[in-house]
């Protein structure tokens, strides 16, 4: 569950963008939206305790990301919170499977290849897992980075225009995904997006003002 209020997020002492209140149910999605600019993604990483928490609280399986100490708020979000920004941070020179399995190697978990295959497998990559990350096209990274975010059963995924490049039936099959595998794991599912496919599809819409 994420349960966030009052909150102002930025960088240093700027503060850049702003949320009332938001609350997402385990297994529930929600729609951080505004225009372009006004601060969807700075507040994603705020969420993440990856852009600064200026004022409110930001409560992620039980814990204030807010005030949690840096190294703490790491740990937390290592083993709460998947990913999915618009900058992908695919590793060129790795397989596909291995950009699942990279940061369970380097904080010292189980490498959990099967469910790493199963994953890439289900958003329909089942040809690509060994292919390099440098010769995935835009939507199969972008496949391919939600299936690395679910990896390691995250209370909370946050995705940053997830389906910005794709077309109607990658659209489609992502948010289908994300939609089904966050009620099945009983994650919470918060997507900062402009794409009317995807507002259709859910209901818990919050707005996100410059601050
Ligand atoms: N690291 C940073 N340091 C300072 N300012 C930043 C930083 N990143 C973004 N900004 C500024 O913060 C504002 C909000 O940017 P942000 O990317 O969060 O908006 P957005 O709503 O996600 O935009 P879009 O919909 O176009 O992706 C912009 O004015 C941007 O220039």
């Amino acid at each position: 569950m994420l349960e966030l209020s009052g909150l102002v997020a930025g960088y240093g002492r700027r503060a850049l963008a702003k949320l009332g209140h938001l609350q997402v149910k385990d297994g529930e999605a929600a729609l951080l939206t505004g225009p372009s600019g006004a601060g969807k993604t700075t507040l994603l990483l705020a969420i993440a305790g990856l852009a600064d928490v200026l004022e409110g609280h930001v409560q992620v399986a039980g814990r204030d990301m807010a005030t949690l100490p840096a190294r703490e708020r790491d740990r937390h979000r290592g083993r709460h919170i998947g990913t999915i920004f618009q900058d992908l941070h695919l590793v060129p020179g790795l397989s596909a499977l291995d950009n699942l399995l990279l940061a369970p190697f380097a904080s010292g978990q189980r490498q959990d290849r099967a469910r790493a295959t199963e994953l890439l497998t289900r958003l329909g990559l089942a040809d690509r897992v060994h292919a390099g990350a440098e010769t995935l096209s835009r939507g199969e990274a972008q496949r391919t980075a939600i299936a690395r975010a679910m990896l390691i059963g995250p209370s909370l995924i946050l995705a940053d225009e997830p389906t910005a490049s794709l077309d109607d039936e990658s659209c489609e099959t992502v948010l289908a995904l994300l939609l089904d595998a966050t009620r099945e794991s009983g994650a919470a599912l918060v997507i900062a997006t402009h794409d009317s496919r995807v507002k259709a599809r859910v209901s818990n819409i919050a707005l996100v003002v410059a601050a």
